[in-house]
């Protein structure tokens, strides 16, 4: 039993299990941005941005109130779980969310900036600030329609 103990010790020795750099791996940006409420107030926040917004407003000009709260509590959770959180998505694909709403470029820039003002806004370091946009920017290609 001795035997088989010290055996182990030597293979994980070895092998570098249970190394430091293996017991402090790096947090999800999820639990970086705070959790699931400071991801709710962001997504709030940017969510009055984009409402009022002279150039992106018009996209959400006919939506109920109702329907606002349903599109905030889809952008959380997709947020929470594109991040690495422990939320389940159950709205639709970002295609077919966008799909005919004629998305240009130049308001897919704007929507960049006004994310920034809010990340701003709550004090997101700069590392998970970028980590953010990065997590997004693939979505551009399926968002944007035109130039
Ligand atoms: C210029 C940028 C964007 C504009 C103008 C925009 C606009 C919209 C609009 C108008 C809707 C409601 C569509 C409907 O109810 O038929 C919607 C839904 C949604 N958008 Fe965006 N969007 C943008 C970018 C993004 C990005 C970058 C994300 C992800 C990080 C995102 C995530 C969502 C989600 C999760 C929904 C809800 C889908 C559902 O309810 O099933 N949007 N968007």
């Amino acid at each position: 039993m001795r035997k088989t103990a010290l055996s182990l010790m030597l293979v994980f020795g070895l092998f570098g299990v249970g190394s430091a750099e293996m017991m402090h791996k790096e947090k999800t940006l999820y639990q970086r941005l705070g959790g699931y409420d400071a991801i709710s107030a962001v997504v709030k926040d940017l969510a009055v941005r984009l409402v009022t917004d002279r150039q992106l407003g018009v996209y959400f000009k006919g939506l109920s109130n109702d329907s606002k709260n349903k599109l905030i509590a889809h952008l959380t959770n997709f947020v929470c779980s594109a991040t690495g959180g422990p939320c389940i998505y159950t709205g639709r694909d970002m295609k077919t969310a966008h799909e005919g709403l004629g998305i240009s470029d130049s308001d897919w820039n704007r929507f960049v900036e006004l994310t920034k003002e809010t990340l701003n806004k709550f004090k997101v370091p700069p590392k998970e600030q970028q980590e953010f946009l990065q997590a997004v920017a693939p979505l551009k290609g399926v968002i944007v329609e035109k130039k």
